[in-house]
């Protein structure tokens, strides 16, 4: 059987997304990673689904599943991704769209400037509903925000990296580095996703403060490896480093494929999204 897809990328991070609509989608966890292999399939961080929604009051049903095949709970980028599609397709007239993910709802909104707006909903804070396991561990408060100590290796030697804690639907680790570019993501990014603390894995983000209002961030990715941009790790990095009293909202994201806007109102209010949305290819494939 022949699937149609929409090859489609948010600031680099890049995406195929199905309509499960209109057509039949049901994959195995080697069909999906197939389907995202970059030599043997289409190619993608990860695979976006449109379905109905199961629950009322919600326009689609939006399904994400990593490069390795693993179903999750949230992608921000892919939000984006999802809102200009169906748009696009025709399967919905409405700028604004309410849509049911594995981690509640979210709200994307297709701007006038071609841009989309995603409330991503509050950020979860609470270690053991991130979830990170902090049992026995002293964190170290700066602000509002609780440091907490990680042991990694690098290289030879032991080390122990400080990181806020953050789930945006799925959950995200957040460190300071001094220099983007030059941080250690390949080494330490596979062993902070992969950290005992951490029972459903991680995604490992790395922010460089450039002022106030404007950081740079890369982002090891769970399930994907290290990606040109996450939208989530952005929306997590700069609720931490508002919580740690380093940033101001809003804040401007650099990341290695483009920019990305965060504003954040504080404890209890909704994380907003703002990037582009862009459709690369479309095409035809047999899994
Ligand atoms: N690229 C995404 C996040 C995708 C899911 C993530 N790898 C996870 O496993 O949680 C984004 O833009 O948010």
């Amino acid at each position: 059987m022949k699937l149609t897809f929409t090859k489609m990328q948010g600031a680099g991070n890049d995406f195929v997304v199905l309509d499960a609509i209109n057509q039949q989608v049901d994959f195995s966890t080697e069909q999906w990673r197939r389907l995202a292999d970059r030599r043997f399939g289409v190619g993608a961080d990860q695979i976006l689904v449109v379905e109905r929604p199961t629950v009322p009051g919600c326009d689609f049903r939006y399904r994400i599943f990593n490069s390795d095949g693993g179903e999750v709970e949230q992608c921000g980028n892919g939000a984006r991704a999802f809102a200009r599609f169906v748009s696009d397709k025709g399967l919905s007239r409405e700028r604004s769209i309410r849509v049911q993910t594995m981690s509640g709802i979210i709200a994307p909104r297709l701007e006038d400037d071609g841009s989309v707006t995603v409330d991503m909903g509050a950020p979860v804070l609470e270690p053991a509903a991130v979830p990170f396991d902090a049992e026995g561990l002293e964190g170290h408060l700066e602000g509002r925000d609780t440091l907490w100590p990680l042991p990694l290796h690098q290289g030879v030697l032991e080390t122990t990296v400080l990181v806020s804690t953050v789930s945006m639907g799925n959950p995200h680790a957040v460190q300071v580095v001094d220099d983007v570019d030059t941080a250690p993501v390949a080494e330490m990014g596979p062993q902070i996703e992969q950290h005992l603390r951490f029972p459903k894995r991680v995604n490992a983000g790395f922010m460089q403060v450039l002022e106030r209002k404007h950081v740079k961030l890369r982002v090891y990715e769970r399930g994907a490896g290290e990606t040109l941009a996450c939208g989530t790790g952005a929306c997590a990095a700069v609720v931490a480093g508002i919580r740690r009293g380093l940033l101001d909202s809003p804040v401007r994201v650099s990341a290695r494929g483009g920019e990305l806007s965060i504003a954040w109102a504080g404890e209890g209010e909704p994380v907003y999204l703002s990037g582009p949305a862009v459709t690369v290819f479309e095409g035809e494939i047999e899994l």
